[in-house]
């Protein structure tokens, strides 16, 4: 049989990402990143400059379809591939990002009469300013007896979906009435890549409150929080949720010319980016977990039960390997955070010194850190820069650094950084432990393990674990083309299931990061610190809450 390959597209936050790789064998064969040219619109519209208000994150869908006409034939360029050995593609997607589309599936912030509109764009995953909208939800769950909330670890979050559209309900009817559907955008590629209106298990699972019985909550409770979201999940939210691995369709002819691939090609449901990772680092099995780590950090378990973990983002039945409970709980501010502080914090001279060197601010940073004992900077933080998704899950709490005095250096900083967030995953990983989710083994993937080893040091000194890092330099979209494996089936060469493509695709480095002895004993101590903190400012102090309340204030008084 003739050699068999398939491209996995990894929409990420910053960029997309595809890769090609060898059905049989695996890894990749060749890789080419483009990045969002509008990145992430945070202040105002393009083109017209409209403000926008606090907490707002949206992206240009015109953006993604670049990645599909540039990045796909780059990989078919350089890896020398023909279009026919292509047997299937696989989408994966930051999520909860979303779009209001009209019937023939064009985003409506592309049409005229819309483009002035902020509501018309893509809410990307970290728009955050639905909070009020997810703070009535929580609130209606409650007083309803409604329970779906517990498999969200008791809360929904404003990056979700029902809170996202509600927000548009709520500030621009107009759009929420000429939307046909909101959509995912993962979903919304594989519509434009197949012409068919196809939800993904995953993002419907884990962002929009869909369960694989009970399908979405009833009617009844969305006619309670607002009579005009009634009918939502018939109308806005309409179409088959279908589960990963399944073919949504094939490539189109339009699509084909878009991307330089052949019309009938498989392409597999979309999944979320970070899911995209447990199979792209082969994890197939109950006990282990992934942690993806980028923009945000995911903790993403596998498990053969379902219970209730205290702040857990969702835990849903086959939402990354088919016949496993799959939990995710994370953090929105990782490498978010560091690229604050290296593009907002540090002063001109590690930026001059850096740039001397030819090195990164981040890899400057990371080298003096390095040098650096734990414990030693005297400094604790806190990894709320982006709010907190897990155990608090409350989008407006916001950073903190303890310690600081008039000696303190930006390495030290940055190393208090890479603490934080490596101590945030381990009140994580205590959750899981402590509801009886037990994790045996862990990977890692995504683009920090590549990058920053001292941030991998850090975490098997915090966790007190021993990491193991995918192979793949791009794990999550060789996970998306695993789901394209999957989508062809075996009678075009792919593959009956996930755990069967991702064992055979997939794979992990030699090099593992160990925790060391005597730093895992200073963490522990500092750890507990780290706690005293997260218990102060996150469950009871209301400082960062009045600091936004008065931001917003005076915010909402100048526009
Ligand atoms: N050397 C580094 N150390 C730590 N963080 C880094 C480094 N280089 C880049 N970053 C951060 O990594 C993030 C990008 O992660 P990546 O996994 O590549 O993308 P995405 O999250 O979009 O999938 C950015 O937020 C950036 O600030
Ligand atoms: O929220 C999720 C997954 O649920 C992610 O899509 C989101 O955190 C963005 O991920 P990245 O860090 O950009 O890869």
């Amino acid at each position: 049989m003739e050699k068999r390959y398939v491209i996995g597209i990894d929409f990420g936050t910053e960029s997309g990402r595809v890769v090609i790789a060898d059905v049989e064998q695996g890894g990749e064969l060749a890789s080419h990143a483009t990045l969002y040219r509008h990145g992430t619109i945070v202040e105002k519209l393009p083109g017209s400059g409209k403000a926008l208000g606090q907490d707002w994150a949206l992206q240009h869908p015109d953006d993604y379809r670049e990645v599909l006409k540039q990045s796909v034939r780059e990989v078919l360029r350089i890896s020398g591939v023909r279009p026919e050995q292509v047997i299937g593609i696989g989408v994966d997607f930051t999520s909860c990002t979303i779009l209001p589309v009209d019937a023939k599936g064009q985003p409506l912030c592309v049409q005229e009469r819309y483009r002035n509109e902020p509501h018309a764009y893509v809410k990307l995953w970290k728009h955050h300013a639905a909070q009020e909208e997810a703070n009535r939800i929580n609130e209606w769950a409650k007083e309803s007896g409604e329970t779906f909330l517990a498999r969200y670890g008791g809360k929904s979050s404003s990056e979700w979906m029902v809170a996202k559209v509600w927000q548009v309900l709520n500030e621009a009817p107009e759009i929420y009435q000429a939307a046909y559907r909101f959509v995912e955008a993962g979903d919304w590629i594989v519509q434009q890549l197949t012409g068919n209106w196809v939800r993904s298990n995953c993002s419907a699972g884990y962002k929009a409150f869909w369960h694989k019985q009970d399908g979405y909550p009833p009617r009844q409770f969305f006619k309670q929080l607002d009579p005009r979201l009634e009918d939502l999940t018939d109308t806005k939210l309409a179409g088959d949720v279908l589960p990963l691995g399944t073919r949504a369709g094939e490539l189109s002819a339009e699509a084909a010319q878009l991307t330089g691939l052949c019309p009938g090609t498989a392409v597999a449901v979309a999944t979320i980016d970070a899911h995209a990772g447990v199979a792209g680092s082969g994890a197939v099995r109950s006990g282990q977990m992934v942690m993806a780590m980028g923009t945000s950090l995911c903790l993403l378990v596998l498990s053969h039960n379902e219970v209730s973990v205290e702040g857990v983002s969702g835990v849903v039945e086959d939402g990354m390997i088919t016949g496993l409970y799959g939990y995710e709980a994370g953090q929105p501010a990782v490498g978010d955070l560091f690229g604050w502080y290296c593009d907002q914090a540090v002063p001109g001279y590690v930026q001059e010194a850096a740039a001397k060197e030819g090195v990164s601010v981040h890899t400057w940073l990371e080298q003096r850190a390095a040098e650096l004992k734990p414990g030693q900077h005297g400094l604790m933080a806190v990894d709320w820069w982006n709010g907190n998704r897990s155990v608090l899950e409350d989008a407006d709490l916001s950073g903190l650094i303890v310690g600081l005095t008039l000696q303190t250096k930006p390495p030290e900083i940055y190393r208090a950084l890479l603490e934080s967030t490596a101590f945030g995953t381990r009140k994580i990983m205590e959750a899981f432990e402590e509801a009886g989710v037990h994790v045996n083994e862990i990977f890692a993937c995504g683009g920090l393990p590549k990058r920053n080893r001292l941030f991998m040091q850090i975490y098997a000194d915090v966790t007190g674990r021993e990491i193991k890092i995918a192979a793949a330099a791009e794990t999550t979209a060789l996970g998306a083309a695993i789901h394209g494996a999957v989508a062809a089936g075996t009678e075009r060469g792919g593959y009956p299931d996930l755990a069967a493509a991702a064992i055979q695709m997939a794979k992990v480095r030699e090099e593992t990061f160990r925790p060391i002895p005597e730093n895992v004993a200073v963490y522990d101590d500092l750890y507990r610190q780290y706690i005293r903190l997260h218990d102060v400012f996150g469950r009871g102090g209301l400082v960062m809450k009045e600091l936004k309340r008065i931001k917003r204030k005076l915010s909402n008084h100048s526009e």
